[in-house]
């Protein structure tokens, strides 16, 4: 069985897929490396033998969750490294190793999947958005605050601003002006994010006209897909990446 982990700065997604049909046996969202290790001993029949990652976190706490990793389960590691080039998408960074590898393999994975220009949108802890035009070059991209970080924010550097999630989930039944501080909070900060993505969709437009794939991918994914309907939603595409960058032979 293979094990592939997407360590993000908030959750670690993981999968197991079974080595010959690549069927998803296992798979979860964690948020610390003792609950990865717990919802593994957890699966009936477990037997590791690879494990993928990509990492955006330190060297010191990845190297840790692979340690930890090696010692439970006697798996051989490997990691998604940054590349100038690879699968016919070039890395747009002045220094390219600075890219967000969650972020290069999004776009490798989407790149291979519209096999032409596209734009990667990721709403997780961060949101970013990406371009890649129809001959793979990464012309460059976003990075702004996603829900966590907004709402968080907002709750850090005031005094009256405090609720909990399921008031905050309600919150988004309507997206109508807020009249209590949750509502006004929660609907105001998708209301961003939406209007972040009609704008890297305008950007998209001058540069390809219609000849482009949107895709979404990340845990809020689903508070953006309304305002563009014609969007493939893919919450692996890092995995699709991964698997790209990470071959087993
Ligand atoms: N099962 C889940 N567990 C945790 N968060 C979830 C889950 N499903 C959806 N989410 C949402 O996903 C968001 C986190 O996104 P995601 O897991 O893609 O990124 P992350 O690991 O926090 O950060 P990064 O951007 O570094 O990858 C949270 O805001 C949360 O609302
Ligand atoms: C932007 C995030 C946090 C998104 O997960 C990650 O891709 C990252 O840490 N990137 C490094 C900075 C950059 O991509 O320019
Ligand atoms: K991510």
């Amino acid at each position: 069985m293979i094990l592939e982990l997407d360590c993000g700065n908030s959750f670690i997604k993981w999968r197991v897929l079974d080595a010959g049909t690549l069927l998803i046996v296992g798979e979860g969202v964690v948020d610390s490396d003792f609950a990865l290790l717990q919802g593994l001993k957890a699966l009936k029949g477990l037997s590791l033998r690879f494990c993928r990652l990509v990492s955006v976190r330190t060297a010191e706490e990845t190297g840790e969750l692979i340690a930890s990793l090696k010692g439970a389960f006697n798996v051989s590691v490997v990691c998604a490294a940054p590349a100038r080039e690879m699968s016919g998408v070039r890395n747009g960074y002045e220094e390219f190793e600075r890219l967000g590898l969650d972020r290069w393999l999004a776009m490798l994975g989407g790149f291979h999947l519209a096999a032409g220009a596209c734009l990667v949108l990721d709403f997780g802890t961060a949101v970013t958005a990406d371009f890649v035009a129809g001959d793979g070059e990464h012309l460059g991209g976003f990075i702004c605050p996603g829900m966590p970080l907004m709402r968080n924010q907002l709750r850090t550097h005031t005094r009256k601003i405090r609720y909990g999630d399921v008031a905050a989930e309600q919150a988004l039944e309507s997206l109508a002006p807020g009249r209590t501080t949750v509502e006004a909070v929660e609907r105001g900060c998708l209301l961003m994010l939406q209007g972040f993505v009609l704008t890297q969709m305008e950007l998209a437009r001058s540069y390809w006209g219609e000849e482009f794939v949107v895709f979404l991918t990340g845990g809020d994914a689903a508070l953006v897909s309304g305002v563009v309907p014609q969007a493939r939603v893919v919450p692996d595409l890092v995995f699709v990446g991964l698997a790209m960058a990470c071959p087993l032979s």
